[in-house]
């Protein structure tokens, strides 16, 4: 059997209500699409913690307040994903490309314009049917 990759998936928050896209490095699985910035689950580390350390890492900025949202499976023939996916509502710093990651933060209404992996289209049309966690 394939191993399941745990994996830790920020939908980050701006002021105005727009979410941060990172485009994933050509080179990389699933490469050359849009994504929601995290990665990789270590073993042994906590869902909030690996999160964090995650957008630290790949953002440089500090999660301050961090909820879940859903969880999705899929299965990419050479490779199954579990996405452990929080909304992140507050945080510190400004978002930067540490990997050389092209950003862009974009209004909910035009996410749909956006190529992602395919395991993100149940996450696009939960977003879209609800409002920004700060309207809740
Ligand atoms: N970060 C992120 N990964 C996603 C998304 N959707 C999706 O299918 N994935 C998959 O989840 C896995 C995440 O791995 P990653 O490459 O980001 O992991 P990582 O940051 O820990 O990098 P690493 O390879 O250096 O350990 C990839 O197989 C990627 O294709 C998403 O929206 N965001
Ligand atoms: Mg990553």
């Amino acid at each position: 059997m394939k191993k399941m990759v745990h994996v830790m998936v920020g939908v980050i928050w701006g002021e105005e209500q727009q979410i941060l896209l990172a485009k994933r490095p050509e080179h990389l699985h699933q490469g050359g699409l849009w994504e929601f910035p995290g990665g990789k689950l270590e073993a042994g580390e906590e869902a909030l913690s690996g999160l964090s350390r995650e957008l630290q890492e790949e953002l440089d900025i500090e999660v301050l307040e961090a909820s879940p949202l859903m969880d999705v499976k899929h299965d990419y023939g050479d490779k199954q994903v579990f996405l452990d996916i929080w909304q992140v509502s507050r945080f510190k710093g400004e978002a930067r490309g540490v990997e050389g990651q092209l950003l862009r933060w974009v209004p909910l209404a035009e996410l749909d314009q956006y190529e992602f992996p395919a395991a993100n289209a149940t996450i696009v049309e939960r977003l879209k049917s609800e409002k920004a966690p700060s309207l809740l």
